[in-house]
C-alpha cells in the first residue's frame, strides 16, 4: 500500500509522497539526478456502472487521493515509489538494458528448482516488505486515537499479496449498526480482472526478486485445465499434499502445514469498520474435489475450456460486470460457460479452480493465503496474455467508462502504489512487462457451424463418389452385354441416371 517513509503525520497531512531514491540526499523522486518528479496524482473521473451507489463513502474511491495527491512520475525506464528502480524488463544502471524472465510450468520444475520455489515462498512468507506498510484502519481513524499515532504496520511480503487482496474486495463501511456494502469489488467481475491480477503478482514477482537478489526469478504456473478430480499440484514437494488425518487440511510434510493464515476475522471488520491487519490466525484448509454439497466444483476446468474461450474474441462487453455476455473476461474469469454465453449457474476457468480447492482458496476475503493462489492465477494470466497475443486489441478495445468502480481503464488499481492504471496492464507481457510464458495451448475446438458445415461436405462427398460408382457399374455391365442398338442404349442410360438420381 504505502511507502513506510510517507506515512507519518506530516506525510499524511501534506498529501505528498515523494521520497529520495537510496544513496542520493533530499532529492524527492531522484529530480536532480534526472530520474523523476514529483506530480500531483492523476485519477479516473469518468462515470462508474450503477452497481455502486454510495459515492463518498469508500476511501478506496479515486484510488489513492483519499490518502496521497502528489506522487513520483517517473522518467523513461525509471520506476518504483521514488523512481529508485526500473520498469519491469529494464534493468542496469540506466535501466537502458532489456531483461525478461519466463514462466514455466510448475509440473516440468526440475526436483531442485520445485525445492527452490516452495523455498522462496516461505522465506516470502517470513520476510518484512522492504518499503511497504499497510493501514489497519478506514482513513477516518488512520491518525490514530490521539492525532499522532499512525495506524500503519509492517507486513510480510507475502502476507502483503493476501492483504492488497482482501483490500480490494473488502465490503463498504457505511456506519455502526449499518450493514456493510457488499456489492463492490476492485479487482473481481469487470475487466479489472485480468490487469489487476496481473499487476498483483507481477508485484509479487519483483518483491522475491529482490528479497533472493535474482533477478531471474520467475514465478510458474498451474495448468488447471485438466480435468478429472486430482489435485496433481497437491503433493508435498510442491503445494502440499491431503493429511491423513485431516480431509481439510494439509500434510505435515509441506511447509505450509505450518502457515498460518490473515484476514480471517471478515465479519469483525465489517460490523467494527475496522481493516484486517498481519495478525496470523489458523492454518490454511484445503479439500479437493470434495465439496459435497456443490458437486458442479468437484471437477477442474477442462483444457477445450482454455481453447474455447480464447475464441471469444470481444475483450469485455456490457454492463463489464459478471453478468457479462459473450465477453472474453467474463469467460476466462468463470461466470459465463467458456464459449462466452453467459449463466448464471456456471462456474467455469479460474472460478471453477477456485471453487475446486473447496478451502482457503475459495473465499475471496482469504484465497491468496492458499499459495496456490499464485500459480492458479498466472495461469489465468497466461490466458490472458494468449488472447492479447492473438486478437492484437487496440488499447479503446478496455472500456474507459460505466465499468463497476476500479475497473474503468483509467482507474488507478487499488490499492497498489505508485498509482498504476488498468491501461497499463492491458499490453503484451514479452513486449512490455519483462515476463513470458513457456505454456502450449490446447487444439482449438470445432464450432457447431463448423461441424454442422463439415457433415454436411462429408455427406455431398459420399453421395457423389457413390453415384459415380454406380454410374461406372451400369456402364461397364451395358457394355459387356453390347448387343442392343445405339439408340436404344441412350434412352437406357437416360432411364439408369433417372433412376439414381432418385437415390
Ligand atoms: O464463487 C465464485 O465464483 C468465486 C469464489 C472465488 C474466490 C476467489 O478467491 C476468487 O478470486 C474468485 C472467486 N470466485
Ligand atoms: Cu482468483
Amino acid at each position: 500500500q504505502f511507502p513506510r517513509e510517507c506515512v507519518t503525520p506530516e506525510g499524511l497531512r501534506s498529501g505528498r509522497c515523494c521520497p529520495t531514491p537510496a544513496g542520493l540526499e533530499n532529492d524527492p523522486c531522484g529530480a536532480t539526478a534526472g530520474r523523476g518528479l514529483c506530480v500531483p496524482v492523476a485519477v479516473d473521473a469518468r462515470p462508474h456502472g450503477p452497481q455502486y451507489p454510495h459515492d463518498g463513502r469508500d476511501d478506496r474511491e479515486r484510488w489513492p487521493v483519499r490518502f496521497f495527491n502528489s506522487t513520483c512520475r517517473c522518467n523513461g525506464n525509471f520506476s518504483g515509489f521514488n523512481c529508485g528502480r526500473c520498469r519491469h524488463g529494464f534493468t542496469g544502471d540506466n535501466c537502458d538494458q532489456r531483461v525478461s524472465v519466463v514462466r514455466r510450468n510448475v509440473m516440468q520444475l526440475s526436483a531442485d528448482e520445485k525445492l527452490a520455489f516452495v523455498s522462496a515462498l516461505d522465506q516470502a512468507k517470513r520476510t518484512v516488505h522492504p518499503d511497504l506498510v499497510i493501514a489497519m484502519r478506514r482513513f477516518q481513524e488512520i491518525f490514530g486515537p490521539d492525532g499522532n499515532t499512525m495506524q500503519f504496520e509492517n507486513i510480510t511480503i507475502y502476507n502483503y499479496f493476501v492483504w492488497s487482496h482482501y483490500y480490494s474486495v473488502s465490503k463498504t463501511f457505511l456506519g455502526a449498526g449499518q450493514a456493510s456494502f457488499g456489492g463492490v469489488d476492485f479487482s473481481h467481475e469487470g475487466p479489472g480482472f485480468l490487469t489487476w491480477h496481473r499487476f498483483h503478482l507481477l508485484q509479487l514477482e519483483q518483491d522475491m526478486q529482490d528479497m533472493l537478489q535474482d533477478p531471474s526469478f520467475a514465478l510458474p504456473y498451474w495448468d488447471f485445465a485438466i480435468g478429472g478430480s486430482t489435485c496433481d499440484i497437491c503433493t508435498d514437494d510442491l503445494m502440499g499434499a491431503r493429511s491423513s488425518f485431516d480431509m481439510n487440511s494439509l500434510s505435515t510434510n509441506s511447509v505450509f502445514s505450518s502457515w498460518r493464515v490473515i484476514c480471517e476475522s471478515v465479519e469483525d471488520y465489517d460490523t467494527l469498520g475496522t481493516i484486517c491487519n498481519s495478525t496470523e490466525s489458523s492454518p490454511i484448509r484445503r479439500n479437493p474435489a470434495g465439496n459435497v454439497n456443490r458437486p458442479m466444483v468437484q471437477r477442474l476446468p477442462e483444457p477445450q475450456d482454455v481453447a474455447a474461450c480464447l475464441q471469444v474474441n470481444t475483450f469485455d462487453t456490457a454492463p463489464y460486470y459478471s453478468t457479462s455476455d459473450e465477453s472474453f473476461r467474463n469467460s476466462v474469469e468463470g461466470y459465463s460457460a467458456p464459449q462466452g454465453n453467459y449463466d448464471p449457474a456456471v462456474r467455469s476457468l479460474h472460478n471453477l479452480a477456485h471453487l475446486f480447492l473447496n478451502g482457503t482458496g475459495g473465499q475471496t476475503h482469504l484465497s491468496p493465503n492458499d499459495p496456490i493462489f499464485v500459480l492458479l492465477h498466472t495461469y489465468t494470466d497466461a490466458i490472458f496474455d494468449e488472447w492479447l497475443r492473438r486478437h492484437s486489441p487496440d488499447s479503446a478495445v478496455y472500456p474507459d467508462e460505466n465499468a463497476p468502480i476500479g475497473h474503468n481503464r483509467g482507474y488507478n488499481m487499488v490499492p497498489f502504489w505508485p498509482p498504476v492504471t488498468n491501461a497499463e496492464m492491458f499490453v503484451t507481457a514479452q513486449d512490455n512487462l519483462g515476463y513470458s510464458y513457456a505454456a502450449e495451448w490446447p487444439a482449438q475446438p470445432f464450432t457447431v457451424t463448423e461441424i454442422i458445415t463439415m457433415t454436411i461436405v462429408a455427406a455431398l462427398v459420399v453421395v457423389a463418389v457413390v453415384f459415380a460408382a454406380t454410374t461406372c457399374a451400369v456402364r461397364a455391365k451395358s457394355r459387356r452385354e453390347g448387343h442392343q442398338p445405339l439408340l436404344v442404349d441412350q434412352y437406357q442410360r437416360y432411364d439408369d441416371d433417372k433412376s439414381q438420381s432418385v437415390v
